[in-house]
């Protein structure tokens, strides 16, 4: 391999820049909390005695990976987890996701998962595997617990929490289809908690299968040096096996379902210039991003197996590089590498970087490192939670100390303190019982009331660990029980909302009418359904109405008094300020805040909460359509109080009805969701397709074609997409598909605002 000087240079240069701000490296793990500090007061932190991990837990946790398998839909997920289960020993044979033979995937549990040949909730199980060591050939035993997530973005609440408990993933791609809108969607989401991934370029045995066109677009449109370490044996139909570039081998699959995994020395010659050409790649993407490499490049040296899988494992841990494998999980090619992989490049326990915060310390003190010692006190965190027949179910992450059958843990923000009665490991949707379990570890545990993403600990500290990222419901549907309602309709409504926190219910004040709303129409589809099946209540819904929201444009000061004399008690209260348009913060999502900035003592302190409260109130329903209201600060100034009549109640009603009286002035505007839209189909119906796309007036922001298919990426209307599948099944000969997500909330068109502000006045009480 020859490399020149000034490029090594620029690679030591680039990789000494980055070694702290890394591509993905900018978020925190705790990235996901939803408080904005402001201007934080100094405060004396004390000194946290650490606790040390023994050699015992160094051992234990050295052999541990918890990881998460995550795609866009259909790139074959649930597929590769089912041959992972088979060739770890977990399962004795394989089903096919929709497969013939009635079973289908053991990660699919739900009726419905197996129907629709769709994942909707993530599924937990673990296994074993005995991975060779790159470096030294030898057999090495590793547990291993496995999420699988669903790829559908209407259930990307899923992946949202499986990402936050793990420490590693894969992220799968289709060696056709490439990087598409859900890979990015999972990119992000793995960059939010910072978790490192590998990549497995799957269906390499499709026709048109260019994994070097798919490494071009992790780099390019993920933006994460990736390279190479399997460069594939036969093309297509012809899949044999990988040329493993780390340790220089021939790797085929033979056997019943692949499960004997044949190693040569000898590289087909066929395969052979490609295979040298493709380590070279991955050593300069290595050189690029890891310094000890960048030095061999340096000196000219050929790194040795040791000196490249430690560096694949330190740039992939440190978030600065994805090893890509290939294969097909279908034809059982390649599967075991891969797994290898998993063992030698990402992070056990121990390497992933954890926090929580000790709420006996202000919220501005630093957050507490916790170290995975088995003896260390007990913080894990619940990340998920259902219902099963024997009570609630809860999924939980022991972060630090040991979780025990029959001990006492404390719920973090309710300070309650429960008994653990069954204690399970969970494998898909049977669990195994266990009696203790420890750091760095996934249970699940029964009978504890709790909400998910709350912390549990042994009592002994305060810590608690900053919950996921809960994006908000984009479209609402009004749901009615046919016939009589029986207490099955709310009892499955109230545990639904329990288990997803995406999914919301309300009684709309003007109707009367039962609101769900969700994630997109499949989501709220599967809930209805669910109630059926699983609650014997048959529903009828109307018709599915976006999520709208208001916001403001201008910035508006006031002053207002609240003043009621009815005889008794009177009721004063007076506040000035201003409200004004607030940008949602990219991090954590917010974009609504209250400021107190009263000198003086002009509005005794304990009335300044009523006043939050107050606000808070008023954003829960715009004037112009009666949607919530978001993107607004409120700044309160000044005020005034009564001794005698003023109260907190007071202080409440005078902020909603400031803020209602002073919205119009803030010139408001109603926002609707704008959705990204992929859309695959063969090339022939290019036009067909980008015109139906224009014909719902939306955007097109990319579109590629390559061999006899193209992909095309368009910012449209959620309000625009009612109907979309089925014109794309006719405008394709059913040959098309498309996916689509959550982008922003943008302005309406003025007549269509002027619409909705119509349709919401003709639904109010007319005032006298
Ligand atoms: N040709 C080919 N097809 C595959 C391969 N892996 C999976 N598939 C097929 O791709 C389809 C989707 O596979 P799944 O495993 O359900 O994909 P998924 O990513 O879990 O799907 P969702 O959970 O619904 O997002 C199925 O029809 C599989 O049979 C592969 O390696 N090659």
């Amino acid at each position: 391999m020859s490399l020149s000087i000034p490029f090594a240079q620029r690679c030591l240069a680039a990789c000494r820049n980055t070694s702290r701000a890394t591509p993905l490296g900018l978020f925190t793990r705790h990235a996901a909390t939803a408080t904005v500090l402001k201007t934080p007061p100094r405060v004396e932190e004390p000194q946290v005695i650490q606790p040390q991990l023994t050699k015992e837990d160094r051992t234990r946790l050295g052999r541990q990976r918890n990881i998460g398998v995550s795609a866009h839909i259909d790139s074959g997920k649930t597929t590769l987890t089912e041959r992972i289960l088979y060739y770890t020993g977990r399962i004795r044979d394989i089903h096919e996701v929709r497969g013939r033979d009635a079973v289908g995937a053991k990660m699919d549990h739900m009726e419905l998962e197996r129907e629709k040949g769709i994942t909707i909730q993530s599924a937990a199980t673990f296994c074993d595997w005995h991975g060779t060591v790159p470096s030294t050939g030898e057999k090495k035993s590793y547990a291993i617990n496995i999420i699988d997530t669903p790829g559908h973005v209407d259930f990307t609440i899923e992946v949202e929490r499986a990402l936050r408990v793990l420490d590693g993933a894969i992220l799968v791609l289709c060696a056709v289809a490439g990087v598409q809108s859900q890979t990015t969607t999972v990119d992000r989401q793995m960059r939010r908690y910072n978790v490192p991934r590998i990549s497995f370029i799957n269906k390499m045995d499709r026709p048109g299968a260019n994994p070097w066109r798919v490494i071009q677009q992790i780099r390019s449109k993920l933006k994460i040096p990736a390279a190479a370490v399997n460069v594939p044996i036969g093309t297509e139909d012809e899949l044999k096996g990988v040329v493993d570039l780390v340790r220089w081998k021939a790797v085929y699959n033979e056997g019943e379902k692949g499960s004997t995994v044949v190693e040569s020395d000898e590289i087909p010659a066929d395969v052979l210039p490609l295979a040298k050409e493709k380590r070279t790649e991955l050593i300069e993407q290595l050189a690029d991003v890891d310094e000890e490499m960048c030095e061999l490049f340096l000196e000219e040296k050929e790194p040795t197996v040791a000196q490249l899988e430690a560096a694949i494992r330190r740039s992939t841990i440190a978030l600065k590089f994805s090893p890509v494998f290939l294969g097909s999980a279908i034809k059982n090619t390649a599967v075991q590498p891969m797994l290898d992989g998993v063992c030698a490049y990402l992070p056990n326990p121990s390497e992933a970087d954890v926090v929580a915060h000790d709420t006996s310390l202000p919220m501005s003190a630093s957050p507490v490192p916790l170290t995975p010692a088995a003896d260390a006190p007990l913080v894990s965190l619940a990340f998920k939670l259902e219902e099963s027949r024997f009570g609630q179910l809860t999924y939980m992450r022991v972060y630090q100390g040991s979780l025990r059958k029959g001990a006492y843990i404390f719920h973090a923000r309710t300070g309650k303190k429960v008994k653990v009665p069954r204690l399970v490991r969970m494998h898909s949707n049977e669990m195994e019982d266990i009696d203790s379990i420890g750091p760095g570890e996934i249970c699940a545990i029964f009978g504890v009331e709790c909400a998910s993403g709350d912390t549990f600990t042994d009592g002994s500290t305060s810590y608690s660990m900053t919950s996921m990222f809960v994006p908000e419901p984009v479209i609402s549907l009004a749901i009615k029980p046919v016939g009589q309602e029986t207490p099955n309709f709310s009892r499955a409504l109230n545990r639904f909302q329990r288990e997803d926190p995406t999914f919301k219910v309300h009684v709309d004040a003007e109707s009367k009418e039962t609101i769900i709303s969700g994630m997109g129409e499949l989501h709220l589809e599967v809930y209805v359904e669910r109630m059926k099946r699983e609650y014997n209540v048959e529903c009828t819904t109307g018709r599915p109405r976006v999520a709208y929201r208001e916001t403001l444009t201008q910035k508006v000061e006031f002053t207002y008094t609240h003043k009621k004399q009815t005889g008794g008690a009177g009721q004063f209260a007076r506040i000035s300020g201003f409200i004004e348009p607030m940008e949602r913060d990219p991090e954590t999502g917010k974009d609504v805040e209250f400021e107190n900035v009263v000198m003086s003592g002009n509005i005794p302190n304990n009335y300044i909460p009523a006043i939050e409260k107050g606000f808070y109130d008023a954003l829960e329903k715009g004037n112009l359509c009666g949607s919530t209201v978001t993107g607004c600060r409120f700044v309160l100034k000044d005020g005034s109080y009564h001794v005698v009549d003023s109260s907190e109640l007071a202080f409440r009603i005078c902020t909603v009805s400031a803020f209602r009286e002073n919205y119009a002035a803030a010139r408001p505007v109603i926002l609707e969701p704008i959705m990204s839209v992929e859309v695959i189909a063969p090339a022939e119906f290019q036009s067909n397709v980008i015109g139906g796309i224009t014909a719902r007036r939306g955007t097109i922001i990319d579109s590629e074609v390559r061999d006899d298919e193209f992909t095309v990426t368009a910012d449209v209307a959620l309000n625009d997409m009612f109907g979309y599948s089925s014109q794309l099944r006719g405008s394709t000969q059913g040959k098309g598909e498309f996916s689509m997500e959550y982008k922003m909330h943008q302005p309406v068109l003025p007549n269509h605002q002027k619409e909705l502000e119509e349709a919401y006045r003709k639904t109010r009480p007319q005032k006298k």
